[in-house]
Order: C-alpha cells, then sequence, then structure tokens
C-alpha cells in the first residue's frame, strides 16, 4: 500500500532526474557499452532521480538549469541535491579533497557557497528541493579526531554546517544531514557519539522546521535489510534498517525527531565483496540497488534514494596523483579508476550488470 500522504516528506512527490546525469548515461555510457544489449537498461537509467552533487563553487549555477528545466516539465518536480564543499573536505581521506581549505580562507568562501545555493533557492520557489547535507563530515568528527586533518576541520565543520542549516531553512527545502552508515557510527563505540553530535548541530541551528532528519549509506553499499554478512561481525546495526532504528530514538530523545533516507545507489549485490567493511572506494561487484522511491514500508525512512550517482568515481587508482587514497588500491577496489566525481565507464557497466533484479522493469517492457 503506497505510504500515508505526508506533505512533510517531499519525496513522496516527483523527484527530478537531472540533466548532467543523463547526459553522462546518454553521451558517454552508451555508446562505449562494450555489451550493447545494455543500452535498454543504460537508458533506463538515465532518468532515475539521483542527487546532483554540488561539489564544487561552481556547479551552484546549474540550479538555474535544473530550475527552467523542471518548469518546462510540470514544475511539480522535487530536485535533489548535495551539499558537499566544506573546506578541509573528506578530511580522514584524499580522493575527495575539495576546493577550499582553512588555510585558503575556506570558512569565508563557504559562506559565499551556501549563500549562493540559498540565493538560487528562494528564486525557484515554490519549485521545492531536498538537500543532503555535507557527505561524511560529521561522521568524520565522531571516529577520526585522531588525525590531525580531521581535528583542524573540525571546528569549521560544526559552526559552518549550523550556518548552512539555518541560511537553507526555507519553506521549498528539506534537508537531511549526512550521518555516514551503519558500518561507521553503528558500532557501539561510535552510536552514541554520533547520536549526540547530530542532535547538538541540530539544536544549535534552531531546530530548523526544514531539516528533516538524517541521510545514511550515502556513497556506500550496505543493504537496507539483508542478513548481516560475516565483515559485520562485533557490530549489531550490519544494515542500515538496524542502523536507523536503533539512531532514531537516541536522536528523538536529545530532541531531534528524525526522518531519514538511504542511497541504494550502489547496494543491489548483498553480500558485498569488500574484504573489509571499511573499505569504500570503487568496490568490485557492486550493483544498482532499488530503484528511487518512498514506498519504503517503514515509517522512519522517507525513501530509498540514489544519492552517488552511479558510473562517478569514489577515487583515483593512479598512485602517483594528488588525491591517490590507499583504499583506491585496495583489491576489492575496481582499477583502473579515474580522479573522484568523473565518470568511470567500467564502474558503470558492472553496476548496470549486477543490478538488482526488480530495481526497475525488465528491459523492453
Ligand atoms: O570491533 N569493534 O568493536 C570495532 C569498533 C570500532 C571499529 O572501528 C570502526 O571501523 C569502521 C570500519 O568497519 C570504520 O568505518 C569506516 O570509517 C571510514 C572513515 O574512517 C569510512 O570512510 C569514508 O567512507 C565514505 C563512504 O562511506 C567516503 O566517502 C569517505 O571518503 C571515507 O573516508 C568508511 O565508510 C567506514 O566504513 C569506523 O570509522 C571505525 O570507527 C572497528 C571495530
Ligand atoms: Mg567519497
Amino acid at each position: 500500500a503506497p505510504a500515508a500522504e505526508d506533505k512533510e516528506n517531499f519525496l513522496q512527490g516527483k523527484v527530478y532526474a537531472n540533466g548532467y546525469y543523463s547526459s553522462e548515461v546518454m553521451s558517454l555510457a552508451i555508446p562505449s557499452l562494450a555489451n550493447q544489449a545494455l543500452a535498454p537498461q543504460a537508458s533506463k537509467v538515465a532518468k532515475e532521480p539521483s542527487f546532483f552533487w554540488m561539489d564544487k563553487m561552481d556547479k551552484v549555477p546549474m540550479i538555474k538549469e535544473f530550475v527552467a528545466d523542471a518548469k518546462k516539465k510540470g514544475g511539480d518536480q522535487v530536485i535533489p541535491l548535495v551539499v558537499y564543499d566544506l573546506p578541509d573536505r573528506d578530511c580522514s581521506a584524499l580522493a575527495s579533497n575539495g576546493e577550499l581549505s582553512n588555510a585558503n580562507g575556506g570558512a569565508a568562501k563557504y559562506r559565499e557557497y551556501i549563500a549562493a545555493i540559498k540565493k538560487e533557492l528562494q528564486a525557484a520557489a515554490p519549485i521545492r528541493f531536498v538537500l543532503v547535507i555535507e557527505p561524511d563530515s560529521l561522521a568524520n568528527l565522531v571516529t577520526n579526531m585522531d588525525k590531525q586533518k580531521c581535528a583542524g576541520a573540525a571546528a569549521n565543520y560544526r559552526s559552518l554546517t549550523v550556518m548552512a542549516l539555518k541560511e537553507l531553512n526555507l519553506p521549498n527545502v528539506r534537508m537531511y544531514l549526512d550521518a555516514g552508515h551503519g558500518g561507521w557510527l553503528g558500532w557501539d563505540a561510535n552510536l552514541g557519539k554520533a547520536a549526540k553530535l547530530f542532535a547538538d548541530i541540530y539544536k544549535q541551528a534552531g531546530s530548523p522546521k526544514s531539516v528533516r532528519g538524517l541521510a545514511t549509506n550515502v556513497a556506500n553499499y550496505n543493504s537496507w535489510d539483508a542478513s548481516c554478512a560475516s565483515y559485520t561481525k562485533g557490530n549489531e546495526q550490519c544494515n542500515e534498517k538496524r542502523y536507523i532504528e536503533k539512531l532514531g530514538p537516541e536522536l528523538a530523545k536529545k530532541g531531534f525527531p528524525a526522518h531519514f533516507i538511504m542511497d541504494t545507489s550502489r547496494n543491489g549485490v548483498q553480500p558485498t565483496k569488500q574484504i573489509e567493511w571499511g573499505n569504500w572506494c570503487n568496490v568490485i561487484g557492486t550493483g544498482f540497488g532499488k530503484r528511487p522511491t518512498a514506498n519504503t514500508g517503514n515509517e522512519m525512512l522517507d525513501a530509498f534514494v540514489w544519492i552517488k550517482p552511479g558510473g562517478e568515481c569514489d577515487g583515483t587508482s593512479n598512485t602517483s596523483a594528488a588525491r591517490y587514497d590507499g583504499k583506491c588500491g585496495s583489491p576489492d577496489a575496481l582499477k583502473p579508476a579515474p580522479e573522484a566525481g568523473s565518470w568511470f565507464q567500467a564502474y558503470f557497466e558492472q553496476l548496470l550488470t549486477n543490478a538488482e533484479a526488480g530495481a526497475w522493469p525488465a528491459s523492453g517492457s
């Protein structure tokens, strides 16, 4: 039965499939498919509403194009975006380091970035938006303060996230703060600290009406509710259903009534072929997971969504590159891989070949 109508859950509406991703698929992926029999499925993927990552300040104006396109398509579409440009970004890894740093006046530039986004979202009203706020950042403050770069970035991560939640608290916007995943913050050693951090940030921002909750499994591979794989041993929160059902009540107790969304773009094969659960880079053997839908059957979970666009790389495997991270050289990481965010054709074909059965209608239908 369809989920009960909930005006606060914007993802129950028609979600916009942005032209940036569909052009990656239609003009890059399909022409160079090794196996042309996958072309029909690939063109279906192009129509799925994945999130657009604003991983550089110069990507913010793309919002104008999406708004114009959505209006042409009736104007009732909800546009999904990722805010992802904190100074000293991805502080415990190298692969996705960003353009801003504390050292280069990053905090002031980040305020400009958020102001630019705010301006576009206000101008676009009444078009609605769903935003995922800063993947990995707060999760790194829970588990990686022993890393110098994370310790140095922590004050900015906290204050700039609070600022973003306040600035983007608009009637046509719903935000989900990134919450890592069950294999990261689900460990008993991490969960309580994570709940406290998320609730503190939420309250410091004034408990904004537009903050709907948290996003989990962004750019990761965990199942929603599969049985626990061997590599999850020692962590009860072995899948995202257990993670949110444990984290949700903790947050509510602390004054943060959170709902959740979960990234299923690359979790179609369970168990995964991860050698270690902590391996996050371009993992081999993965497939597109459940197609984006608000029909989750779980009242805490607003929607299954495709946040990491399938086929966009997690990080380069070129050992001499400045942003080379050893995790992308792991035996369970597909190689050769280009820079984070750029098109990784072999990975896209892997996701297509291994797509979860029923992820979308059988080809040809
Ligand atoms: O037996 N025990 O009791 C016990 C207790 C605690 C244990 O320690 C836990 O082990 C976990 C691994 O199992 C660690 O989780 C990994 O942490 C990494 C960051 O450090 C994350 O990497 C990010 O991944 C993002 C995409 O998701 C990338 O975009 C981003 O670039 C990238 O940096 C991995 O996902 C995530 O799986 C925990 O920190 C660690 O605390 C272990 C055992
Ligand atoms: Mg990453």
